[in-house]
């Protein structure tokens, strides 16, 4: 329903990854290929999905990951989002690219509500964007740290993607910087991250930001485990173990491929989270298995909303909560503490 709702350069740009879309293939097949090994004559009568991720009550192992532009799926944008999240008691992360600002998105109701920042070339303003998310009660910031510039997707180039009239980069409006170039021959969108974002970005920056907020930080957009040890030896309270949906650099590995090492190296002292290709209550599952604390999901939410706003997303969220609860059920786990490693049939190549 999306795909048919959508004008072509906002599926594109919603639905595509980079260069061959291998990364993008991969995050989704490494769910399908791997299988799970049901445990039987347990007492699931009473499945409890909830969990604790930095020290927050979570309704379900599942975050709306950060996403920009959603007014480009539907006029409400972020705030139909945010509302069916308040609705589900489900945890969002805000985009610093969003079409609405992050104090409209805190206004839609209460759910855990996080900021993913991107740091400009300009200190002050991240540092504004940092105070404003702490001033409306947002409670972590991730810091994505996989796009120093913009990945290359063909399918933007050949629109000439840019945001349509009337949409903006919501939260940068305060600063002049919202709009965007229409690029001859090229994608606005990176463009303006090329002109906007820190390329520079490195460990001390991080260090930076930390003596900035006492917000705890995640770093999002690791796939090695000596990055992840890193981002806790700097103090980092977690990761997310994400190749951007498979949105950066082609061929990196399948999130889930990446995870149990990641979840080796940290996962006994900082939070791990992953994202992509998160399709499945099953899905959520297997991640947890192998060692997330919580996934996040990207381009499904995106499909609610564009399909049918505020309820298109309740109905996705609702989705994933009912596969998830039968999924712990028909696997013989009464709740999230019974999901364990053995679940996963050892791959044998
Ligand atoms: C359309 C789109 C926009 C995105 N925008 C952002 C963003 O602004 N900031 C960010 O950290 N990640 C962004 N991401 C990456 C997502 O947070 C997440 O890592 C990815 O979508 C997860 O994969 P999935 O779409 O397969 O669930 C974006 C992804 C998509 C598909
Ligand atoms: C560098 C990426 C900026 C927007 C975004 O996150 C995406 O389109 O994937």
């Amino acid at each position: 329903m999306a795909h048919e709702a959508l004008p072509q350069p906002a599926r594109d740009y919603y639905a595509g990854g980079a260069a061959d879309e291998i990364t993008l293939r991969e995050n989704v097949a490494a769910f399908q290929r791997t299988v799970l090994m049901p445990r039987v004559l347990v007492d699931v009568s009473r499945p409890e999905p909830g969990t604790t991720v930095l020290g927050e009550r979570l309704t379900l192992p599942l975050l709306i990951a950060p996403t920009a532009f959603h007014r480009m799926a539907h006029p409400d944008g972020e705030m139909a989002t945010a509302r069916a999240a308040a609705a589900a008691s489900i945890a969002m992360v805000a985009s610093t690219i969003a079409s609405c600002t992050l104090e409209e998105i805190a206004a839609q109701g209460p759910s855990p509500r996080w900021f993913q920042l991107y740091v400009h070339t300009d200190r002050s303003l991240t540092e504004r964007l940092v105070r404003r998310a702490e001033a409306a009660g947002y409670t972590a910031l991730a810091l994505t740290v996989d796009a120093p510039r913009f990945g290359r997707r063909y399918a933007d180039m050949r629109n000439h993607f840019t945001l349509p009239d009337g949409i903006t980069v919501a939260n940068l409006a305060e600063e002049g910087r919202e709009k965007m170039d229409i690029v001859p021959g090229g994608s606005g969108l990176a463009q303006f991250i090329a002109k906007q974002f820190d390329a520079s970005l490195n460990w001390s920056d991080f260090d930076w930001l930390r003596s900035i907020t006492s917000l705890p930080i995640l770093v999002k957009g690791v796939v090695r485990a000596d990055d992840a040890r890193k981002a806790v030896d700097h103090g980092a309270a977690g990761v997310i173990v994400s190749n951007h949906g498979g949105r950066q650099l082609d061929t990196a590995p399948a999130t889930l491929d990446a995870l149990p090492a990641i979840a080796e190296a940290i996962g006994h002292q900082a939070e791990v989270l992953m994202d992509g290709g998160v399709r499945r209550g099953t899905d959520i599952l297997k991640a947890l298995a192998l060692g997330a604390k919580a996934v996040l999901v990207g381009r499904p939410i995106i499909w609610g909303l564009a399909a049918g706003g505020e309820a298109g997303v309740s109905r996705v969220l609702q989705l994933y909560r009912e596969e998830f609860e039968l999924s712990l059920i028909l696997a013989g786990c009464a709740s999230v503490a019974d999901i364990t490693r053995d679940l996963i049939r050892q791959r044998t190549s």
